[in-house]
């Protein structure tokens, strides 16, 4: 078993629309980034990547690279589920939360979970997201920006054919 922590932050832009866990969130402003910013999925990422220690997303996916430009962070996800697989694990568990003054999230986060829980390819009770505010305190709290931190189980596939030959 290993144990992996992500954060990630983005900020505000009215420019831009809001995705999150892969769910579009109907809002006034959405995340800047390289990506569609689904800072929700990038501290996933990095909590996978982490509990793997190889390295980060900005590692992996460089914000250089045009093949990156405004690309779903799902797909994204899809890449680091097939790292985690290669090097022989599978999600354990894993536990999220989004620190956000607005907008409100409940109503989307069932919809994050199995949004997630399709491409890591696990079951939904594995996945939790949960939100918070942070009281109007802070970058979150003022509304310039959204943060997410994770963490995560990943367990090692057992491969039979290695106990029984
Ligand atoms: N963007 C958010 C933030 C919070 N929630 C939900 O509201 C509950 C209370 O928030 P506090 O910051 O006062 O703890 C929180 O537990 C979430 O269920 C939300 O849906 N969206
Ligand atoms: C996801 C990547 C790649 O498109 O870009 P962003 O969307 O800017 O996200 P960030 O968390 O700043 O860094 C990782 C990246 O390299």
């Amino acid at each position: 078993m290993r144990i992996g922590f992500g954060m990630d932050v983005h900020q505000f832009s009215e420019q831009r629309e809001l995705v999150l866990g892969g769910v579009k969130i109907p809002h006034q402003k959405g995340l800047l980034g390289h990506s569609d910013a689904d800072v929700l999925i990038h501290s996933i990422m990095d909590a996978i990547l982490g509990a793997l220690a190889l390295g980060d997303i900005g590692k992996h996916f460089p914000d250089t690279d045009m093949a990156y430009k405004d690309i779903s962070s799902m797909k994204l996800l899809s890449k680091v589920y097939d790292i985690m697989s290669y090097n022989g694990y599978k999600v354990g568990n894993i536990d999220a939360v989004v620190a956000a003054q607005n907008p409100k999230l409940s109503p989307y986060i069932q919809q994050m979970r199995e949004n997630i829980a399709n491409i890591l390819n696990t079951e939904i009770e594995n996945i939790s997201v949960k939100a918070t505010t942070t009281e109007k305190l802070g970058f979150e709290g003022r509304e310039e920006g959204v943060t997410s931190y994770c963490v995560c189980l990943l367990e090692k596939v057992i491969d039979n054919k290695k106990i029984f030959v």
